[in-house]
């Protein structure tokens, strides 16, 4: 067996493991990343990239139409086969030749195969030819290797072939009916995408659409959906499923109904890529997610080994997961150098931000940005709050970005501190409006001094002022 020694080694080159490995060289260690399918990992072939690309011309073309003067240069559909075609750029067509090459270019060493932990600091990583390689990292293991879609225990499900969201967002035709099973934020996305290419959608919403959001998201998206002509069954679950000869998905509902589709693609959430990475050699439980401290080092273990991204469970976001590689790559050359740990509440090496202050936008149409906690959320943790509530299109802005342009925003305040926790906008194009939000939540900027952040006029971030007005000086 071929050995080789790292200062660290990573499994799983995503977005997390490559910024994790990044990180350490950049901080003058040697780095190994081990990967067994693509350099880039889901976000780049299967999740954050391809599935923007498939949502992002609908939107475009619904923007253009909401605008006199360009609507009437609008003269046709949105031209499916196109969309897919740039889906297709955006996956960089499932090659990784520009990853590899900027590993190569960071100086990183890249080891293709499946990696296994077999003991305390070593990775043997086997390849497609079966030869296993030996890596030994002197200080630290890092396990990049985040998630895959959770299939529910259904009858006839796994049998009846389903799409998880890899299919979905590699599709090569669409489908003329899709049937979807959750409601959350890849079902919500998916059938944005799917309705505007062209497929008659149903969506099985046993908890309703992104019940984890402030609850007037959740209804705002599943408005539009419907008047996209998707059939949003709230409180639907499925009992059984069957393919039949012809390829038809039939899906039985619990209460009797019956759904028939052509694909049927599941996305009720995550588990991790833990079962087969040797995590039972060094004592903890295969197949688990892996608890983390604030460092993101692994409880349970002797110190040589950390976790970060989707396999961590903190944030399944790969922005997130990518601000915890920058923590964790510094700590573990803090560490290997004998430097100051910076583990104060948002120090250089911690994640403090995964706590209460995550942003997300759902690229649905209306769009839905937040970050920080819900009005809901806020109340559970026990802080004394005020919900500010305000309509994003009476905003002079908006009007002027859309005719008839309809949105809502929430600002959260703790009332204790006089800072925001969390806000939530709703409307078409609100994704870039969110750092500004981040920004202040991060920031705990006091009310009193938000007053002079003055937004320019006329944008739709003129909201921010009437969320203040709202609230009264
Ligand atoms: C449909 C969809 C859309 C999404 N859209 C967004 C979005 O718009 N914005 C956003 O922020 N997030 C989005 N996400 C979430 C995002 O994709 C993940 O949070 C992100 O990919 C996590 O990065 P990661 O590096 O932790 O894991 P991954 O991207 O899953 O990468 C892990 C890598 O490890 C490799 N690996 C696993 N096990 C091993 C092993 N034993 N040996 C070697 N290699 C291994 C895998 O092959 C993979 O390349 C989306 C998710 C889905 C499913
Ligand atoms: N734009 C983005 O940021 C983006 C886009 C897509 C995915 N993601 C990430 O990917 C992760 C996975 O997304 P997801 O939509 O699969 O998970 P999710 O956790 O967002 O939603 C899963 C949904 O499925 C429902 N559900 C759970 N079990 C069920 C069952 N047995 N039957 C029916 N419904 C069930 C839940 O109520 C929930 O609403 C998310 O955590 C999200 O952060 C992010």
């Amino acid at each position: 067996m071929q050995h080789e020694t790292y200062d660290v080694v990573v499994i799983g080159a995503g977005p997390v493991g490559e910024n994790v490995a990044d990180r350490v060289v950049r901080g003058g260690l040697t780095a190994a990343v081990v990967e067994r399918e693509l350099v880039g990992g889901e976000c780049s072939y299967w999740a954050c990239m391809p599935t923007k690309a498939l949502l992002r011309s609908a939107t475009a073309l619904r923007a253009a139409r909401q605008v006199p003067g360009a609507r009437e240069a609008v003269t046709g559909d949105l031209d499916a086969a196109a969309v897919l075609r740039r889906r297709d750029a955006f996956a960089s067509n499932w090659s990784d030749g520009g990853q590899v090459a900027w590993l190569d270019s960071a100086g990183i060493a890249l080891h293709r195969g499946h990696g296994r932990i077999s003991s305390e600091r070593v990775v043997e990583v086997t390849g497609d030819d079966g030869a296993v390689v030996s890596l030994t990292a002197r200080h630290a293991v890092v396990v990049a290797t985040g998630s895959s879609a959770l299939l529910p225990d259904v009858t006839g499900l796994r049998e009846a072939a389903p799409w998880t969201s890899r299919e979905a967002a590699a599709a090569s035709k669409v489908p003329g009916r899709l049937a979807i099973i959750g409601g959350g934020v890849v079902a919500a996305e998916m059938a944005t995408a799917f309705a505007g290419l062209g497929a008659r959608v149903t969506v099985l919403a046993r908890d309703g659409v992104l019940p984890q959001a402030e609850p007037f998201a959740g209804e705002r998206v599943t408005r539009a959906l419907r008047d996209a002509g998707v059939a949003v069954l709230a409180g639907a679950e499925a009992a059984s499923v069957h393919r039949d000869g012809d390829g038809t998905v039939r899906v039985t509902l619990t209460d009797g109904g019956r759904v028939d589709a052509d694909e049927l693609l599941v996305a009720i959430g995550r588990r991790p890529n833990t079962d087969d990475i040797g995590l039972d050699t060094v004592g903890l439980k295969a197949g688990a997610w892996l608890t983390v401290d604030d460092t993101l080092r692994v409880a349970d273990s002797d110190g040589w080994l950390y976790a970060a991204g989707d396999v961590n469970r903190r944030v399944l976001l790969t922005h997130q997961g990518k601000y915890q590689a920058r923590a964790v790559g510094d700590v573990i050359v803090a560490r290997a150098k004998g430097e100051p740990v910076d583990d104060e509440r948002w120090g250089r090496h911690v994640a403090t931000a995964d706590e209460r202050a995550v942003p997300q936008v759902v690229f649905t149409d209306p769009e839905v940005a937040s970050v920080g906690l819900t009005a809901a959320a806020a109340q559970a943790a026990g802080l004394r709050t005020r919900v500010v509530d305000y309509d994003l299109g009476a905003v002079a802005g908006a009007g002027l970005h859309a005719d008839g342009y309809q949105g809502h925003a929430r600002m959260v305040v703790d009332e204790d501190r006089q800072v925001i926790v969390g806000v939530t906008l709703v409307g078409p194009d609100v994704a870039e409006l969110l750092h500004a939000a981040t920004i202040a939540v991060v920031g705990e900027v006091p009310l009193d001094r938000l007053w002079h952040a003055v937004p320019a006029y006329p944008t739709v971030s003129e909201v921010w002022l009437r969320l203040l007005e709202a609230y009264g000086r």
